[in-house]
Formats: structure tokens, C-alpha cells, sequence
């Protein structure tokens, strides 16, 4: 099969955004070429350094690249990509330069252009993601290991946006919560509440894809008889109530469910939000204590911030 690489040249603000349009649009294994990358040790867990080539990165800000089947539709889904992205200013977010580039590439260099990026990454003290093609042997007897094939869905759980989320989850759940994951993905944060000991673990997302993904993922990492996954927009309709709610999604999404977030869960019961670019960090901190929570953790990694809020007991 033949494929066409999409790239825009964007800004760091804009890749989760755009990397969530294009996998909407059906493209598979969305790569982000961000030139800081340059200067960090490219290590595998094995031990071998990875070269990166300068030529493939922007001077400033990021290339998003991802692949899409040639077909018949393919003008018609490069249009609506485009027209997505450009609609994105209307949210405030930067698109920076927004160069679109279309070329040819054939299955071979599709499936290693984006696989070599993705390695065993080491998340938190304890949780390690691995992707479904490589082998890997735990370091440590405790160490929680995440199979992901993240296929079309958000999320090879390597995004700082992801690792803010899974870092809190670590750090907040407890043995036998039960867990409300909103915007789940690819599944990674239900799959790490599972194995981090959470008793239940509703996941919704608006995306059928994502949904699928999730099932798909939480069978390979042996919890899908904790896991729930729906199709869902934010928490409308859900009355159960839980201990923590994780939803790793933009700031203008979160802050139209703190209400709900608020009544869905018991009282002390945390709510870990991510997502957030930097600019828009007091907007989802003011919106949450509107809604009756505290602030008990703000984190940020590269432009991306986590909050951690509590209903009060
Ligand atoms: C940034 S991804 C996060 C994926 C995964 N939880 C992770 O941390 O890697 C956000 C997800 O939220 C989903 N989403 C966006 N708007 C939503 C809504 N209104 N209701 C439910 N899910 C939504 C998207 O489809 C996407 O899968």
C-alpha cells in the first residue's frame, strides 16, 4: 500500500491539538520532530545510543508528521485537516508558521519512519512503556510494564502531557479506587490505574477509534476486567461516583466539566487534569476552585502542566 506523509511545521503549543486532528482524520503513528530533541542522549533501554539527523527537524519550532493511506479521499482529508488546523486559532492557540507538505512515502518507510521514535521509555519510579514490537525484561520485580500499540489513537504514552498524568497517577491512586479515565485514547492511563491496583475503571472517550484502542490495549496488558471503556462526551450522563477522575485533555475541554468532575467524585477524591499548555494554567486553576475543588499540585514539563485538585473532605 502506498502512503502519503503529512508535515506541518508548527509550534509545540500546537502538536497535541493537530496530533489529535490528525488521528481523527485516520492517519496512523503521528511523529513529532522537535529540534530540542537534538540535544538529549538518545538511549534505548538496551543500552545503544540512536542517532537523530539535524536535517530532519525544523530550525524553530516542530514538524507533526503522520501517514495517511493513498486513496481515493485523500484531497478531501487533507482539506479537512487543514481547515481543523487553521480553525484551532479561534481556541488562542498558536499555529505558528502552519506550512502543510504532502509527499509519498511506501510501506516500508512508513512503518520504520515512525517505529524508530518509539522505544521502551521509562515513565515514573515505577512504570516503564514498552511498545508491542519490542522485547523487553523488567529491571526491577516491582516495576509496572505497559504494552502499547497505539495505532491510530492518541497516545504512545511517551507525550509530556501523558507522563505529567501517569507521574500523578502514581502518586495519588490507591489500592482499590475506583477510577474515572475521560479522554482515554489509547487506554494508557486506565492500564496504569489498573496495574497500579485501582479496583474499577470507567474510560470514556468521544472517539470510536480511541475507544477501540483502549479495549484493544487493556486485553494486551491483561486488565480488561477492570476496564470499561465507552463511548462518552466528557462525563454527560455518568451518575457513578469514584475516588479519582484523570483526564489528560486541552484546557478548553476540562474546564466545561469541573462541575461534573466535582460531582462525580466522593469527597477527598482527586481529580488530575493535563493538557494544559502554559498560558492557560490560571484559567483551569481558577475554574476548579469556581468549582469547589483545591489545589493541591500544579506540575509542568517542556510548555505542559498537570494539576492535581481535591474535593474537599
Ligand atoms: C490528549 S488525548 C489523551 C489520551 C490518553 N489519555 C493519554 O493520556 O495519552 C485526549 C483524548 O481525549 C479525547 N476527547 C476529546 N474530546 C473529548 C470529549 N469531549 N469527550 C471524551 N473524550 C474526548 C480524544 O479523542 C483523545 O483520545
Amino acid at each position: 500500500m502506498k502512503w502519503s506523509e503529512i508535515k506541518i511545521h508548527t509550534t509545540n503549543e500546537a502538536i497535541e491539538p493537530i496530533s489529535n486532528i490528525l488521528h481523527e482524520s485516520g492517519a496512523s503513528g503521528v511523529v513529532i520532530e522537535d529540534p530540542r530533541d537534538l540535544f538529549q542522549d538518545h538511549v534505548t533501554l538496551y543500552g545503544t545510543i540512536y542517532e537523530l539527523d539535524p536535517n530532519d527537524y525544523p530550525e524553530e519550532g516542530v514538524y507533526v508528521k503522520a501517514y495517511l493511506p493513498v486513496n481515493s479521499f485523500l484531497g478531501e482529508t487533507v482539506d479537512e485537516i487543514k481547515q481543523s488546523i487553521s480553525n484551532l486559532v479561534q481556541f488562542d492557540i498558536d499555529i505558528g508558521k502552519n506550512q502543510v507538505t504532502i509527499s509519498e512515502v511506501n510501506e516500508e518507510e512508513w512503518a520504520t519512519a515512525w517505529k524508530k521514535y518509539y522505544k521502551p521509555v521509562k515513565i515514573s519510579e515505577k512504570i516503564t512503556i514498552i511498545p508491542t514490537w519490542e522485547d523487553y525484561t523488567p529491571v526491577s520485580s516491582d516495576e509496572i510494564i505497559i504494552e502499547l500499540d497505539p495505532g491510530m489513537a492518541f497516545g504512545t504514552g511517551t507525550h509530556p502531557t501523558t507522563v505529567l498524568s501517569l507521574q500523578a497517577l502514581e502518586q495519588y491512586l490507591h489500592e482499590d479506587d475506583i477510577v474515572l479515565d475521560v479522554g482515554s485514547g489509547s487506554g494508557v492511563l486506565s492500564i496504569a490505574a489498573a496495574l497500579l491496583g485501582a479496583k474499577k475503571i470507567f474510560s470514556y472517550d468521544l472517539d470510536e477509534v480511541a475507544v477501540k484502542s483502549t479495549q484493544i490495549n487493556t486485553k494486551l496488558n491483561k486488565v480488561n476486567d477492570r476496564v470499561d471503556a465507552s463511548k462518552n462526551n466528557l462525563l454527560e450522563g455518568i451518575t457513578s461516583t469514584s475516588d479519582l477522575i484523570v483526564s489528560n485533555i486541552l484546557a478548553e475541554i476540562i474546564v466545561q466539566f469541573t462541575d461534573d468532575a466535582f460531582e462525580r467524585l466522593k469527597p477527598g477524591g482527586v481529580f488530575i487534569t493535563s493538557g494544559i499548555i502554559k498560558a492557560k494554567k490560571d484559567l483551569v486553576k481558577q475554574t476548579l476552585v469556581e468549582s469547589g475543588f483545591e489545589i493541591i499540585e500544579v506540575n509542568q514539563m517542556e510548555d505542559w502542566i498537570s494539576i492535581v485538585a481535591k474535593k474537599p473532605e
